[in-house]
């Protein structure tokens, strides 16, 4: 990890996963990061932190604190203003992701909105098949129909990872919002990513069902090793489902702490 990150708060219990007795790198490198969106005032301002391979990450802010755009500054949709992002350092080799392109981005890196976007008229399988556009573009390869078998196994795997294999040819307009989610999770699995960012995925579903579907998310990223960022409003889904929680206020990073170290009230006066 960089020298100019040792200013950053150093709470992360993790261990950094070693392959052959050297450490991986990590992930996500933020360094002094500040955004301003034309001449308003920044909405990002001085962040820095980096999230390691496989951990699952909540950032938490409330409404304007500039999490979404920490988010698009991480897949290269905003540029830094002052500050520098890498993601997945090795595969891009080095280089910052915005100079990268977006379709290699969207090959190693899911990303999950609040609202799913799916194509309703279009069967849950497709949906999925949606997945590989990046890597296979063209209409044979996304629709279930002429799809090679190859993918469509491949799809019909992460639908069952999502407990969904039994609704593949359904249409997507005929599944509940949280089915209509767990989709789209599914269709951001599909190229077996090795980082998903997921902004505010349990936003528009109600408490059992966002639980149910952050469950699902967690526990996936968990079997396949995929490093996971998600923000949320919700501090129980920070406190159930992150091993660490990034907290934004008025655009600076003011929390950055292990889970299991973060105090009941310190999350809750977050929001004071
Ligand atoms: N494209 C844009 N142009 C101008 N200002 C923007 C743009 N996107 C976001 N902003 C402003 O930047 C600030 C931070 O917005 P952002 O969406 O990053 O916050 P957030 O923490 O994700 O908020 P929320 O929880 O409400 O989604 C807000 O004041 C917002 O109005």
């Amino acid at each position: 990890m960089s020298a100019s990150l040792a200013e950053r708060t150093e709470p992360v219990a993790i261990p950094p996963p070693v392959l052959d007795n050297v450490p991986v790198p990590d992930d996500v490198v933020v360094r002094n990061l500040s955004i301003a969106y034309g001449a308003a005032a920044p909405v990002l301002r001085g962040v820095s932190f980096a999230v390691r391979r496989g951990e699952t990450v909540a950032l938490i802010g409330a409404n304007g604190a500039g999490k979404s755009t920490l988010l698009k500054a991480c897949l290269g949709l905003v540029p830094p203003g002052a500050g520098e992002v890498q993601v997945l350092e090795q595969v891009f080799g080095g280089r910052a992701l915005r100079r990268s392109g977006p379709r290699e981005a969207l090959r190693t890196i899911g990303f999950v909105a609040q609202k799913h976007n799916l194509v309703l008229r279009l069967s849950v399988l497709s949906n999925v098949l949606h997945g590989f556009l990046a890597q296979h573009p063209g209409p044979r390869c996304w629709l279930q129909a002429t799809a090679p078998a190859a993918l469509r196994q491949r799809a019909l795997q992460v639908l069952d990872r999502v407990g969904l294999a039994h609704l593949a040819a359904r249409r997507a307009d005929t599944l509940s919002g949280g089915q209509q989610q767990r989709v789209a999770i599914a269709r951001a699995l599909v190229n077996a990513p090795r980082l998903i960012f997921a902004d505010e995925p349990a936003a528009s579903l109600d408490p059992a069902v966002g639980e149910e579907v952050m469950q699902i998310f967690t526990r996936t990223s968990r079997e396949t090793g995929t490093t996971l960022i998600f923000t949320t409003h919700h501090l129980d889904h920070a406190r159930r489902h992150a091993q660490r929680v990034l907290g934004l206020k008025a655009g600076m990073l003011v929390i950055d702490a292990p889970v299991d170290r973060l105090q009941r009230e310190e999350l809750h006066g977050f929001y004071d």
